[in-house]
């Protein structure tokens, strides 16, 4: 097979091919030394020149290399400017990589720091060989579907709502808001007659005023007028700290003019101690994480539940999914434990049949509410809101979600080894080439935010003076980067948060913790660097952009082999069009310091693909010299790509025909993350897991499966009090003992709600 033929001498070299290419005698002055401190502007300049030198002559050598070899730019290609073959089908080019998996993981060339010691042995540099042995990207024969889509506003105001006049004049003048959403016309209403609900609606479309201006109704008029000290009346479960922060704001606003209901949040990061004393003043809204909430109840003495009225589970399908069940349990006991009558909403943009089978358990009597818009929705011919009383919807239904109208979505499909270059690329000719974008871009864990973050900020920004090893000479003072994941301190995170929020422009590295909820204006691009585990959370990160009737657009970039993740998608009526990868790339022939060979002398010179990849080339290279400029470095990018290949065996069973390790190529994937070898050690435990569980039963792999994604998913929405945790528990068994309504133990003997619903579902 032609295919496989051109991956195997690659494949036993892990898969990174390197080329040596001596300097010539008459350089301009030569590259000062590794390590060599240079101050003042003359050095500065001197090595901004030695840096523009070095990557010159990488480009020129990988030109030169394809001029005078067979392995000039590939003969099939599928349009005049395309850089790969496109003849075999997803399928096919899926089957060829799989070919051979195990050599993949079994490099033999040297380690990273090897190479780094030869680099600083020889009077050499490497050049990647970005553009070889690639896979070959398929055409992508995408299914046009139809998507669900909901009209947004309505024409009608909120004082036609039988609201209290401060209330409304608070939501017209506070908020500035003046007619209702969709979906807050329909919910309000139901949700100040006491009823259950279920709420779904799009991404973005006021589901948190929805909940917000009933609970706020209702505690005002209560008659004994609310005192501090009563407790919690309300209870509002958020599955992320940010997203607490930013409920608390809404809630806080609304509260204007009742200023005896105090609300409060608990989100991890603060003293426990001046949380504790927070509580013990009382809180009547109380807006908390699972987690934080659950540490409180098993450590704190005064948190009581008895007055509790309202439970909202805001993105309630991320707070019943797993990592979550645990803390929810914990929590509903000790409500129930101390309120019998209360009124439970459950909000998402994803309803799931987690919700419904949480709702059958502890909802009364509930309403299903629901927004189609007219036009898409054949069963409702004459276009009105759709309110339902549950159970209505067929597992059809629930798994298709409604999509933002002004969203456009997009996919691309990028070969490992060029997906750094072109996750850059895009960043620069959104970021740096056009005025005032503000952009997300997700990956899959901690680490690979970390990862790029730091390579994205050494590298694609200028700092003052001279560029440092790895960085471009003409560096952008344009772009600005940020980044939110678990693993920050809380303060760091709430800066981040409220940093993006205000400003105008920047891209937000981060994990699925910004995914859920997070109100960030004007975001106009959601990039997907990783694809999500699930077409619910591709709908949550996507739907950071375009909110409220906004314009806004989507990328995921995939490799050739998981281009089956359209259909999937496609089945779940997602609707995604293709950008080709070399359209992507081609900005970089905007920027002077990607310039290859002829740098500097013929300007007009027409662009096409071998202007490209030369410049791809040279932004591989910048990025490959920073990896490699010290092993901390290099260890960091390791960790990085043990980190995705972790999370990558972690797709849940329904999508692992479209991600697998064994699709994946170590030493391309290396590449992605600036390495020029793939590590060594990484295969053996890739490789003992497989064979592992290739021994196990069914259940037992899936339940390994299952754990490693809830670690992760812990990871990610931990409450900040983990470390502490288990000094608690010690300190609880000895010193309250019987204090807690709801102690871990205690939990373990209550009837658990989750019980009958784990065993139906798993
Ligand atoms: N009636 C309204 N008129 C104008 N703007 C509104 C209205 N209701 C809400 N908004 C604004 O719309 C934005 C999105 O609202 P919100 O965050 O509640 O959406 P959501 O449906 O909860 O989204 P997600 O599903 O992503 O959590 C917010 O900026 C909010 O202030």
């Amino acid at each position: 097979m032609e295919l496989r033929g051109k991956i195997r001498p690659q494949a036993a070299s892990g898969g990174v091919a390197e080329q040596h290419v001596s300097q010539p005698g008459t350089p301009p002055p030569p590259p000062s030394p590794r390590g060599n401190v240079l101050g003042g502007s003359e050095c500065g300049r001197e090595l901004a020149r030695a840096a523009s030198w070095r990557t010159l002559k990488q480009a020129e050598a990988t030109k030169r290399k394809y001029q005078a070899s067979s392995e000039a730019p590939p003969a099939k290609r599928r349009s005049k400017t395309s850089f790969l073959p496109a003849k075999k089908t997803a399928k096919e080019a899926q089957r060829t990589f799989k070919g051979k998996p195990q050599k993949t993981f079994s490099p033999k060339k040297s380690s990273a720091g090897t190479s780094d010691r030869n680099q600083e042995q020889k009077p050499c540099v490497k050049t990647s060989s970005l553009f070889k042995n690639n896979p070959e990207i398929p055409e992508l024969h995408r299914p046009v579907v139809k998507q669900v889509q909901e009209k947004v506003f309505t024409s009608d105001a909120f004082h036609e709502l039988d609201l209290h006049p401060h209330l409304i004049s608070t939501i017209n003048t506070v908020l500035k808001m003046s007619s209702m959403t969709s979906i807050q016309k329909q919910s309000i209403p139901v949700l100040l007659e006491g009823r259950d609900a279920l709420v779904r609606s799009q991404t973005g479309s006021g589901k948190t005023l929805a909940y917000c201006i009933p609970v706020v109704q209702s505690l005002q008029a209560v008659k004994a007028k609310i005192q501090r000290s009563d407790g919690p009346y309300a209870l509002v479960l958020v599955p992320t700290r940010e997203l607490a922060l930013q409920s608390f704001d809404t809630v806080q606003k609304l509260l204007k003019p009742f200023t005896w209901i105090v609300p409060g949040v608990l989100m991890g990061g603060e003293k426990r101690k001046s949380e504790k004393a927070r509580l013990r003043k009382g809180i009547n809204i109380l807006i908390s994480t699972p987690g934080r909430l659950v540490d409180h109840i098993k450590s704190t003495g005064n948190l009581h539940f008895s007055r509790v009225r309202w439970l909202i589970l805001d993105e309630a399908d991320r707070i019943l999914d797993l990592g979550f069940e645990k803390d929810i349990t914990v929590i509903l006991n000790a409500v129930n434990a101390e309120c019998q009558s209360r009124q439970t909403v459950l909000l998402s943009a994803t309803l799931t049949e987690g919700v419904t089978r949480l709702a059958g358990i502890s909802l009364h009597n509930p309403v299903s509410i629901s927004v189609l818009d007219e036009s898409h929705d054949q069963s409702n011919p004459k276009g009105k809101a759709v309110l339902e009383v549950s159970p209505p919807r067929t597992s059809d239904e629930l798994d298709s979600f409604a999509i933002p109208e002004s969203l456009d979505q997009h996919v691309t499909l990028v070969p490992s080894k060029l997906r750094l270059v072109s996750l850059a690329a895009f960043i620069l000719q959104k970021c740096k080439f056009e005025k005032d974008q503000k952009m997300i871009v997700f990956f899959s864990s901690c680490e690979l935010v970390e990862f790029h973050y730091n390579l994205f900020l050494q590298t694609l920004l200028s700092s003052s003076g001279a560029p440092a090893p790895g960085q471009l000479p003409s560096a952008s003072t344009r772009l600005k980067f940020l980044r939110l994941h678990g693993n920050m301190e809380q303060e760091e995170r709430t800066a981040v948060f409220q940093e993006f929020s205000h400003s105008k422009t920047g891209v937000l590295l981060c994990t699925d913790v910004a995914a859920r909820g997070l109100d960030l204006p004007q975001v106009k691009w959601i990039v997907q660097y990783n694809a999500p585990s699930s077409p619910a959370e591709y709908i949550h990160r996507i739907g950071r952009t375009a909110r409220i009737g906004c314009h806004g657009s989507s990328l995921l970039i995939l490799a050739p082999s998981e281009a089956e993740y359209v259909n999937s998608l496609a089945s779940h009526k997602i609707n995604v069009s293709e950008i080709k990868m070399e359209d992507i790339l081609s900005v970089l022939t905007r920027d002077d310091c990607f310039k290859g060979r002829r740098w500097g002398s013929q300007k007009s010179r027409a662009v096409g693909p071998q202007e490209i990849r030369e410049r791809a080339t040279v932004l591989q290279t910048v990025f490959e010299d920073y990896v490699h400029s010290n092993e901390r470095r290099v260890s960091g990018a390791k960790k990085a790509l043990q980190s995705f290949i972790r999370a990558y065996a972690a797709y849940p069973r329904e999508l692992k025909h479209v991600f697998h390790v064994r699709s994946l190529h170590l030493g391309h994937v290396a590449k992605s993350f600036g390495l020029r070898d793939a590590p060594r050690n990484l295969s053996v435990s890739a490789v003992t897991k497989r064979k592992a569980n290739l021994k196990r039963p069914d259940l037992h792999k899936k339940t390994q499966s299952k754990q490693r994604l809830a670690e992760i998913l812990r990871s990610e929405y931990s409450s900040g009090m983990e470390a502490g945790l288990a000094k608690v528990k010690k300190q609880n068994k000895h010193t309250e003992p019987g204090s807690q309504p709801c102690s871990a133990d205690a939990a373990g003997a209550q009837p658990q709600p989750w019980e009958k619903s784990k065993k139906r579902s798993r």
